[in-house]
């Protein structure tokens, strides 16, 4: 039987023994796309199965199920969900039971293929990730903008996230991770462009305990200062943070905070250093040549 034979069934197994909510459905697409790429893995790797056991990576579908339970809208049923006792974890562990014990079926940890894009404010993060998306297809997630998102969400976290945003100063990972976790399973894409993201040497080790996510490399975004102080008093997007005084705060965080954690990427040889004050056509020349390879 062809491996994309086999799914449907299996996604209604999944989806009837946890019945899922009505906001749940806005995920079916992407949970579709998480299970055509586990059974495109599954068959690249089928040579090396046997016969009497087929083996089918499914850790892809499962994280996509799972973002299905875990992340449902806040409707009455998250409500539930939540007093019952429900977490991301506990339905993740529920996902891989139940696979494990369907008959033929193993429980594999789904990969994520990142590259982290860092560089001070207005080094042109956003600018060369737009044209990495256009041209390789990769997802873009931004920390920044993912933030600024949930500030609009009206919550006791999303008005934390909005006081720390107008200081320049650096949120919590808990937060920003739940976030990114959240935007990567919904994409229903393996390759990430994270930029703004890890910013402190906390945000490094939370996301480095994650389990699953391949670090291909740092790209870093060189230009100085005053380059950079021009352009965001030019950017014109309506940010709060884009005034001279919370501008010269986020410069200092970044050479305190984020820059050590720049240098940890160095010392792995893990960074690649774009100098950005060139025309934005330049630094892609250099940029794209980074990603023939991911
Ligand atoms: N190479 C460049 N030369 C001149 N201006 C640029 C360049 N790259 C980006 N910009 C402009 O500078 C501002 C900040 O760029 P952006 O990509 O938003 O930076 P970041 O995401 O690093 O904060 C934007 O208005 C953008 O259009
Ligand atoms: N990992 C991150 C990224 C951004 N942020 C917050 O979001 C603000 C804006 O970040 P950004 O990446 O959108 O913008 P730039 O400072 O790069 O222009 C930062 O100054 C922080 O307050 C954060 O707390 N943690």
């Amino acid at each position: 039987m062809s491996a994309s034979r086999n799914l449907t069934p299996l996604l209604s197994t999944l989806l009837r023994r946890w019945p899922a909510s009505a906001a749940a459905a806005a995920y079916a697409p992407a949970l579709r796309s998480y299970a055509t790429a586990a059974v495109a893995a599954s068959a690249a790797g089928s040579s090396t199965q046997t016969a009497s056991r087929r083996t089918v990576s499914l850790g892809l579908l499962s994280a996509g199920f799972a973002a299905t339970c875990a992340f449902a809208a806040p409707t009455s049923s998250a409500s539930a969900d939540s007093s019952s006792g429900t977490t991301p974890e506990s339905v993740l562990n529920k996902v891989r039971s139940t696979i494990s014990q369907m008959p033929g079926m193993e429980w594999a940890a789904p990969t994520f293929h990142v590259v982290f894009v860092l560089g001070g404010p207005g080094s042109g993060k956003g600018t060369q990730c737009a044209k990495l998306v256009e041209e390789f297809g990769v997802v873009h997630l931004s920390a920044g903008d993912l933030l600024r998102a949930h500030v609009k969400s009206g919550t006791e976290d999303g008005n934390m996230v909005k006081a720390m945003i107008a200081e320049g100063k650096i949120v919590p990972s808990s937060v920003t991770i739940g976030l990114l976790k959240k935007a990567m399973l919904e994409s229903g894409k393996t390759k990430f462009l994270i930029d703004g993201f890890p910013r402190n040497a906390e945000n490094r080790e939370a996301f480095e305990k994650e389990d699953g996510i391949d670090i291909h490399f740092v790209l870093f975004f060189d230009c100085p200062e005053k380059v950079m102080e021009k352009r965001i008093l030019s950017r014109n997007e309506g940010r709060s943070d884009d005034n001279v005084k919370t501008i010269r705060k986020r410069f200092k965080v970044f050479i305190d905070q984020s820059m050590p954690v720049v240098n940890h990427y160095k010392g792995m040889g893990k960074v690649h250093w774009v100098n950005s004050n060139r025309d934005p056509e330049a630094v892609y020349a250099e940029t794209r040549k980074l990603f023939e390879n991911f």
